[in-house]
Order: structure tokens, then C-alpha cells, then sequence
């Protein structure tokens, strides 16, 4: 299975410009199964406008990327959109398969204080593993990486494969590789985690989106600017690392 994610350079407040850019980007994939785009692709942290930039439901966003998706055959992790829903708005993860099909929507359900997020969203309040190309996996959205019990769970009902999608800021990337290694380490599953590149009102992310085997040796991983990174991934491998040390097998759930 071969997986690509853009570590793109965010568009700020320009829906209209980031999905052209996303477009261009998914049409000169070749030979890839899985495209994944960063957190807050559409608006990136333009939080005070989002009345005027979010889209009823995510709608135009989720139709355009159906529709790339149908026209590439290929299956979107499409990061996260900012939506309005119902006079809210969230931050909001959207699956879509290669047959233009919505297979998972998940709003983030950690609001990042120091992003004012609780102010401007309104948390998720659920989240499961989602089957995609025939594997389950999970999704989470950036600030949820410091909550480990979102993953633990995923992967305890079967994800072998989790994304994180990210705008990450350069100031604390010395906290996102470490988190996500042992993400990857503890849950023995591949982590896939796309950052953003560029800045939003002063804040300059940090990318390095990386690929991270079960094992928790890493794939792949970007440097800080725009850029697609690409890794082949082998499913099994979870479970021959499950199998070689069995920490699910060994876990004492009746302790804590
Ligand atoms: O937890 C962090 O340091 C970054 C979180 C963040 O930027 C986000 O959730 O968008």
C-alpha cells in the first residue's frame, strides 16, 4: 500500500486557492493508494472568519474531493476541513474511498486552548476505527496526540494504521516526534502523520511529517517546507511486531 502525504504550505482564509493547490497536488500523484492532506487545509487557523469561510456541512470541500477521488481512483485522508454546522463550526477529519464514498467523518474532540480553538469550535464527542482499502484505521487531529488514550483505544479495536493530521508549530516540535513515536512504539501500529508547512498569522509550522513503523522506526519523514512525502507500507508488520512482543496480550486493563 503506498501512501502520500502533502506537507502543504497552508493558504490562510483562501479556501478557493487551497483547493486548487490540493488539486494540483492529487492530479500529479501516480501509482499511489492513499493520499492524506494536513489539518485545516481549507482555512488553516483564520478562526475569526470562519462564518464568513466555512462551508454549510463542508460541503464544497467534501464534493471536491470526491470528485478528485473518483477521478484518481485513489483514497483521501482528507485531513481536516473547517466547518459550520448547525450556526458551529468544526474541525472536522473527512474520509473519502476511491469510490467518492464518505467513509468517516470525525470531529476533533480536543480543542487547543492555546489556539483559542475553544472559543471559535465545538469539540467532537465520538471517534472509531473506519475501514479503508479493505484495513482498519483511526484518525486524529494534532492536539489529540498528547491524549494517548484516543489511540490506545483505536488500536485496541483493530486500527493497525492511525493518521494524525497537523498544523503543528515550529515552537514545540521538539514535543510532536517524541509523541509520536511512542504512539507508534506503545500501540504497535503504523503511524502516518501529516503536518502542515508555511505560517497562519504569525504562527509558523513546524512540519516533518513523518511515517512511523510499528516498530517505531520511522519510514519516512519531510523536512519543514512544502513538500509530499511518500512511503510504502506492509499491513502485517503490525501484527508480527503484536506477535513478537505481545504488549496487548500482556496489558492488565483491570489495574488501571
Ligand atoms: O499541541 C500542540 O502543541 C499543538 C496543537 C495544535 O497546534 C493543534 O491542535 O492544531
Amino acid at each position: 500500500m503506498r501512501i502520500a502525504l502533502y506537507q502543504m504550505a497552508v493558504v490562510p482564509g483562501r479556501p478557493d486557492r487551497a483547493m486548487e493547490k490540493v488539486a494540483s497536488w492529487l492530479r500529479g500523484l501516480e501509482g499511489i493508494d492513499i493520499a492524506v492532506l494536513p489539518e485545516m487545509w481549507n482555512t488553516s487557523y483564520e478562526l475569526e472568519r470562519l462564518d464568513e469561510l466555512a462551508d454549510e456541512k463542508g460541503k464544497r470541500e467534501m464534493d471536491f474531493l470526491k470528485t478528485l477521488a473518483m477521478e484518481k481512483k485513489i483514497h483521501i485522508v482528507g485531513g481536516s476541513i473547517a466547518v459550520s454546522e448547525e450556526s458551529k463550526h468544526f474541525n472536522r477529519s473527512v474520509i473519502i474511498d476511491q469510490r467518492g464514498e464518505v467513509v468517516y467523518q470525525y470531529d476533533k474532540v480536543h480543542l487547543v486552548p492555546m489556539l483559542d480553538e475553544p472559543r471559535y469550535l465545538s469539540a467532537g464527542e465520538q471517534f472509531e476505527p473506519f475501514e479503508l482499502a479493505g484495513e482498519k484505521m483511526g484518525v486524529i487531529i494534532c492536539y489529540d496526540l498528547r491524549f494517548p488514550e484516543l489511540m490506545r483505544r483505536l488500536a485496541l479495536e483493530g486500527a493497525e494504521i492511525i493518521y494524525v493530521v497537523a498544523e503543528w508549530p515550529e515552537e514545540r516540535m521538539d514535543h510532536f516526534t517524541p509523541l509520536l513515536k511512542a504512539r507508534a512504539i506503545e500501540n504497535q501500529c503504523y503511524i502516518v502523520a501529516c503536518n502542515a508547512a508555511g505560517e497562519c498569522n504569525g504562527t509558523v509550522f513546524g512540519g516533518q511529517s513523518m511515517i512511523i513503523e510499528p516498530t517505531g522506526q520511522v519510514l519516512a519523514v519531510a523536512g519543514q517546507q512544502e513538500e509530499t512525502l511518500i512511503a510504502e507500507i506492509d499491513i502485517e508488520r503490525s501484527t508480527e511486531v503484536r506477535q513478537a512482543i505481545p504488549v496487548f496480550e500482556s496489558r492488565r486493563p483491570e489495574l488501571y
